[in-house]
Formats: structure tokens, sequence, C-alpha cells
């Protein structure tokens, strides 16, 4: 077998791609893999839409923030400017020679002066004295300017009440025409004035709009709705880190608060002032945050999703996979199924024929190729037919499982046994090939079957012959070998059955001569071939014929006279016996009638009845069609059956002879003293007549045994109040010994041998007329 999960180094590129390929649609692979794929795509393409959209996020802010920065510089300087003209206004308006406070009334009144509510203007003398003042001023100092500052300039003025707010002070020197120093005009201004664009939709609660002075003193600073002034940083590093002039913002951390913002700051072309405008990082990204989060948790449900539905598709299609599995599974294991059964025996699991004859075929090239010679036997059950037509098909099955596990234990692991079929087993031995070894099987065998069996509650015995067959010496072929080991079994057979045979090739002539028996058997009845020889019973008190036994012959055209013992186990096996014994029965009472009806006294008329024709369901009805046939007496018909026929299932055997009795026929026991059977049992069956044996009478004068035995069943007979009767007479000393232990009746050929009706109804007449 070649294992499908090895790849050698020179296997094919394209069957190793291909492997690979279908081990990647495997759902255990391909749905983690799809799994990971689809994850991968949704993470990244979301990584990189959060990512851009940051990007985007900061580009703006950084634009957004130099935008106000140019609008809120616009805004200052268009502020300043105002301022500075308003103080130039003024200056120039003293040049006139006006009083302090009637250049600033004079102004008022042509409304040339900024709205008083938020600007206060005021004049004052070089001590900083104030001269004039738009607003009821408290006499106060004002900060007189060094001589050598020129142009406007910017200052602070800290609230002096806590309810007072700060202001930017703006102001300009006032000088004559030869340059002393005269005063200065100056405006003030609250510094939330500077941040009241402050914008809270754009700069958030955390965003900075700022004026810084020039020596980086923070003049306002307004954050969300928080107005600070006063406050150092370091104007060089703010101005180094966040001037941007045409590029975006960046970002820093605001030194004064700490926050990360978006910081621009811009010193003034034209007045010492830089603004700064800041927009927070955390509130410009907040929106970009959102969207991040909205897309990693859209991505995560996404992710949900698709894990969902390709766990869903993955387990679908595990499931399909299982069921194709399964059904693949189920489809191999009828598939094995179908071949166990092709080749095992159903009812007894073992190898079956087809098997058997593959296996020996091969197991003979094998033995003939390293000249290790083999044995096969051939066995074949005594009387299995017979068993199982009296204790039915099921008992014969269970008799047939039986055997065959006793079979199985009798033998080596690397023996095979088989089933043919039938009764029919054969037996490989590949390894005992030695006659000493192969004897010793066979006796385990023989002694293994012929142990007891139980079956439909009743113990009984069952035998096996056995055919022996050697390979290479009895057959170079399979057909061959099982031909001779088949011969050997039914030499086997002949020999009395529980034996085993060895093939011969004399043997090989008798299986001819039995084929050939066989095949003529067949046609023997229509041939009218068999015919009846009958040999008389003699009454022991008067010495006169009281009955005859019929006894068959077949009168072979080419073999001549053929004796029963030759064909009768024949037509047992194949069944012919049946017909073959109804003839035997309707021949035998027509016999009986005809010589009733020449003159002879009613004798009886003994018939033997085989196994197989004892548990035939037809018997009673052959018996009493051939005594309505024939008008035959029913009470001088005598029926010979033979233990081992009456103790293979009692019950049955009883029901059949009492449906006998019911006929008024006679029943005798045939061979008594050779099965397993006691005397005791006979108590049991309803039966007339004893027959005991031929070969205990042939040993009478000789064997004590015999003579024990012989008297034994004599007297047990009689005290069951039978007629005993010995058979195989041959000698006068037979008849005394029998005459002394009271005998009822002899049958011999000392009397008579079994003769044609012709000679026998001379034999009749001859005895008639003489006695003891
Ligand atoms: N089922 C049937 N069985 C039958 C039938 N006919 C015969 N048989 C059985 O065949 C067995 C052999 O019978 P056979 O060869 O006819 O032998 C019988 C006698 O010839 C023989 N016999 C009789 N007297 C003597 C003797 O003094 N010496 C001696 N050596 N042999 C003798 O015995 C046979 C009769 O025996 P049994 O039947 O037990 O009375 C035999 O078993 C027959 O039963 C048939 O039609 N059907």
């Amino acid at each position: 077998m070649i294992d499908s999960t090895h790849v050698s180094k020179d296997a094919d590129p394209y069957s190793i791609k291909q492997s690979w390929l279908h081990r990647l649609i495997e759902p255990a692979v391909l749905f983690p893999s799809l799994a990971l794929l689809v994850l991968a795509a949704i993470w990244i393409v979301t990584l990189s839409l959060a990512e851009r959209e940051q990007q985007a996020a900061d580009r703006r802010a950084a634009l957004l923030a130099v935008d106000m920065t140019e609008t809120y510089e616009a805004q200052v300087v268009r502020a300043l400017r105002e301022i500075d003209t308003t103080l130039k206004l003024v200056r120039y308006s003293l040049a006139e020679r006006r009083s302090p406070q009637e250049t600033l009334e004079s102004l008022r009144q042509r409304d040339l002066l900024p709205p008083t509510l938020l600007f206060e203007v005021r004049i004052s003398d070089a001590a900083g004295n104030i001269l004039a003042s738009t607003h009821d001023t408290p006499i106060e100092q004002v900060a007189s300017l060094a001589p050598e500052q020129e142009g406007i300039k910017i200052g602070l003025s800290l609230p002096q009440a806590p309810k007072e707010e700060s202001r930017l002070i703006f102001s300009r020197h006032l000088t004559n025409n030869e340059q002393d120093e005269l005063g200065q005009v100056t405006l003030l201004v609250s510094a939330s004035y500077f941040v009241s664009g402050y914008e809270s939709d754009t700069l958030g609660n955390h965003g900075v709009l700022a004026l810084l002075g020039a020596d980086g003193t923070f003049l306002v600073r307004r954050t969300g709705d928080t107005i600070r002034t006063g406050g150092q940083v370091d104007r060089a590093v703010l101005l180094d880190d966040n001037s941007a002039l045409d590029g975006p913002a960046r970002v820093s951390v605001n030194e004064w608060d700490g926050v990360h913002r978006y910081t621009v700051a811009r010193p003034l072309f034209e007045f010492p002032v830089t603004i700064v405008l800041g927009l927070s990082l955390t509130e410009q990204m907040a929106a970009a945050e959102t969207l991040q989060r909205s897309y990693y948790w859209r991505a995560t449900l996404i992710s949900i999703i698709a894990l969902s539905v390709l766990a869903l598709l993955g387990r679908l299609s595990w499931k399909l996979r299982k069921t194709q599995a399964k059904v693949l599974n189920e489809r191999l294991r009828h598939a094995q199924r179908a071949e166990y059964l092709a080749f095992h025996d159903n009812l007894t699991g073992l190898p079956n024929r087809a098997f058997f004859s593959q296996l020996l075929t091969k197991c003979m090239q094998h033995a003939r190729r390293y000249d290790r010679p083999l044995a096969l036997l051939f066995l074949d059950l005594d009387r299995f037919k017979t068993i199982n037509d009296s204790l039915g098909h099921d008992a014969g099955d269970e008799l047939l499982q039986e055997v065959s596990q006793r079979l199985c234990k009798s033998v080596r692991e690397s023996d095979t046994v088989a089933r043919l079929g039938g009764d029919e087993f054969v037996i490989l031995l590949p390894e005992s090939t030695e006659t000493n070894q192969i004897t010793q099987v066979v006796n385990k065998i023989l002694t293994a079957v012929s142990a007891p069996f139980t079956l439909v509650g009743q113990e009984f015995r069952v035998t096996v012959s056995i055919g022996v067959a050697r390979c290479p010496a009895d057959g170079e072929d399979e057909q061959t070998l099982m031909k001779h080991a088949d011969v050997a079994m039914y030499h086997a057979k002949e020999k009395g059955k529980n034996n085993a045979q060895f093939y011969s090739a004399q043997l090989k002539s008798d299986s001819l001569e039995r084929l050939a028996l066989e095949s003529g058997l067949r046609n023997a009845l229509e041939r009218q071939e068999f015919q009846l020889y009958y040999q008389s019973k003699l009454d022991m008190k008067t010495g006169q014929i009281i009955g005859m036994e019929a006894l068959l012959r077949w009168q072979h055209p080419e073999l001549g006279l053929i004796m029963p013992k030759q064909f009768i186990p024949l037509a047992e096996e194949n069944g012919l016996i049946v017909p073959i014994g109804r003839w035997v029965l309707y021949t035998a009472c027509r016999q009986n009638v005809a010589w009733q009806k020449a003159g002879f006294p009613a004798l009886s008329m003994a018939v033997n009845l085989s196994a197989r024709q004892f548990h035939d369901d037809g018997l009673l009805r052959d018996i009493e069609g051939a005594l309505q046939v024939t008008g035959m007496a029913p009470e001088l018909l005598e029926v010979e059956i033979t233990e081992s026929m009456m103790m293979l299932n009692i019950p049955r055997a009883i029901g059949i002879l009492n449906g006998l009795r019911k006929l008024g026929v006679h029943i005798a026991i045939d061979d008594f003293g050779t099965g397993y059977s006691s005397l005791s049992k006979l108590k049991a069956f309803p039966l007339d007549t004893i027959k005991i044996d031929g070969s205990f009478i042939q040993d009478l004068v000789d064997s004590a045994d015999d003579r024990n035995l012989t008297e034994a069943i004599i007297d047990l007979g009689k005290s069951l109040g039978l007629t005993v009767v010995a058979e195989g007479v041959e000698s006068a000393a037979q008849v005394d010994y029998l005459r002394q232990k009271a005998c009822d009746q002899i049958q011999g050929f000392y009397m008579h041998e079994p003769q044609p009706a012709e000679a026998a109804a001379l034999s009749m007449q001859q005895r008639l007329s003489s006695a003891w």
C-alpha cells in the first residue's frame, strides 16, 4: 500500500502542488486562513483610514492656526493703527497751541476721538502729571517716557483696585520744534479689547489668543473665557518655535500652561508687539479621534461579523465534510462488508470457497517455488443431513458454528480453516507436512468434533470424516489437490466414518468407481436396477421361519451386483435414499402379500430404514400408503431402525415411533449394542424387538465379554417385554448358546443367506417341511 502522506524527493512537482492545494482547501486550514486574511484586510484599511484622518486633521489645524493668525494680526494691526492715529492727532492738535483740555474737547466734539466707553485719552506733562483726560481720571502720575524712546510705546497698566481690569497703555512723546520734551499723549484701553475676537467655535476652550510685549510679557492672553495679563515667556524661543510665516503651524508645548497647541507667534512689523495664536491639539484632534474611534468600532464590528460568518461557514463546511466523511466511511464499510461477505461464510465467519481457493493457489505456488510442501484436509460431518432434518435448520446452523469453532481451536494460527458449504470444511496446513504431524492434527480434530454437543437442550455427538492430500505429492494445482482430498475423505466415510484417510493412487480408482456409482444411482430406480433379497428369521423354540428381512441389492449393468454398504451411504448423502426406501417398502410389502397369496403362512416382513428416511416428514405417509396399496396387514411389517437414529432427537424419534405404532407397524432396534445408548433408555421408546448386533454373536463362543453382553441384552430385552433377535448367526454352537440363553429369534447365514424372492420362497418351502 502506498502511504499517501509520504512524498519522495523525486515526487512530481505537480502532484506536490496538488497536494498542497488540497491541504489548503481543507476547512481546518481554509477558514482560519480566510479569517486571518479578512481580519488583516479590515484592519489595514481601518488603520490607514484612521492615520489619514489624523494627518488631515493635523494639516487642517495647522493651516487653520495660520489663517486665524493672519485674521487676528489684521485686526490687531488695524486697532493699533487707529490708536496710533489718535495719538498722533492729539499731538498734532496740541501743536496748535491750545490747552490740553481744549484740545481733547475739540477733538471729541469733532468726533475724532475713539469712543470713551472703551478708550481713555490723556495728556500729561514731562513730569508725568495728567494735564487732560477724556475721563474723570484721578490725579495720578503717568510714567514718563524715556526721552530716547521714539514712536508709539505700548505698556501694561495693572489694576489699582480689585474690580479694575488691566489696561494697555499706548503713548507718544510731545515735543516742541526744538525737540524738547513737553510731555506725552496716552491712550488706555482694556486689555480684553485685543482678545475680544476670541471665537470659541474655532479656538475651543483651550485655544490661546495673546499679545506679547517686546520684553516677553503678555500684554493680554485669553484661553476660553479666561483673560490674563502679565506673565513672562522666552519670546525668542517662542518665536523660534512658532513663527510660522508661510508654512503650517507646528505643535509645541506652551510653556505658560503646558498645553500642546498648534501655536503661531508673529511679531508685528509696525508695533513692538507679537501676536500669539494657539489651537489646542486635543481639541483640534478631537473630531478626528472620534472618527478614528468610529472606524475602530466599525472595524471591530465588521471583524466580529466576518469572523462569525467564517466560523459559521467553517462549521457548515466542517459538518459537510463530516457528513461526506461519514458517507464515505459508510460506503467503505459497505464495500468492506461486501468484500468480507464475498470471501467469508456468513454463518461461521470462516473464509469461504472463493477465498480459500485463492489462498490455496497462492500457497501452492509458494510451496512449489520454495520447495515447502503443504497439506490439505477435506472434512465432511458424518450424518449431518440427518441432524439437520431431525433437529431443524437452526440447530444445524448452531452445530456448524460450534464445529467451526472447534476446528479453529484444533489448529495453529498459521493454518486456515474454511467452509466450502453445507457440512464441508477444508483446512490448509502450510507447516505440517510430515505424516505424523498431520496425524496429530487430524486426531485432535476427530477428538474435538466427537465431544458431545448440546443442541435444543439435548446432548448428542457428531463425527467427522477427513481426507488428507499433500502438495506437491498428491496434486500440483488447486483443483487436483482439492479433488484428491475429497476422494480421501470419501474413503474415510467408507471406512466407517469418524476417521481420516490419506490420499493414494488406489483411492483414485476407488473414487472413480464411487463417482460412477453415484451417477448410476440417480437412474437406478427408473431403470429398475434395484432388487430385494430376503433373509429369514427363525423362531428359536420351533425352528420355523417366522419372518423375513428385506435387504436391498443393486444390479448394476456393468459392475454387477452391488451390496448396500457400497451405495446406501451415497444415497444417504444425496437424498436418493428417500425414494429408494419408498420403493423397498412397497416391494417388500407386495412380496409379503404375494407369498401369503401363494400359500405361505403370514410371515413378518422387516424393512431397514436409513436415518434420513426415518426423519423424513413423508415416512408415515409412505408406510401407510404401502400398506394400503399392497393390502399387507400392518402388524406383519417391522421397521428396523438404529439406536443412533433415535438418540439424535429423542422427542422427535418418540413422535415418529408413536406414529408407526398407531399404524400398527412393529418396531425393531437394529445393530443393538454398537451405539451409545443404554438399555434403560429404551424404556422411553415404543419398541417391539431388539436385534443384537452380529459382531457380538460372531465371537460369542470365544469371547466372554461378548457372551456377557449378549446375555445382558437378552435379559434386559425380556425384562422390557421385547422380542430379542440375534443376528449374524453362523454356527450351530452360536445357535446352541442362544437357545440356552432363551433368545427369542435368530437370523444368519447358518440358517439362510439373503436370497432373491424365488430362492427365499424355496428356502421357506424346505424349512416348512422341517424344523429343529
Ligand atoms: N436403509 C436400508 N438399509 C439396508 C437395506 N438393505 C440393507 N440395508 C443395510 O445394509 C447393510 C448391509 O446389508 P447386507 O449387505 O444386506 O447385509 C445383511 C446381511 O447380508 C448380513 N448378514 C446376515 N446374516 C449374516 C451372517 O450370518 N454373517 C454375516 N457376516 N452377515 C450376515 O447382515 C446384514 C443385515 O443386517 P441388519 O440390517 O442389521 O439385519 C445393513 O446394515 C443393512 O441394514 C435397505 O433396503 N435399506
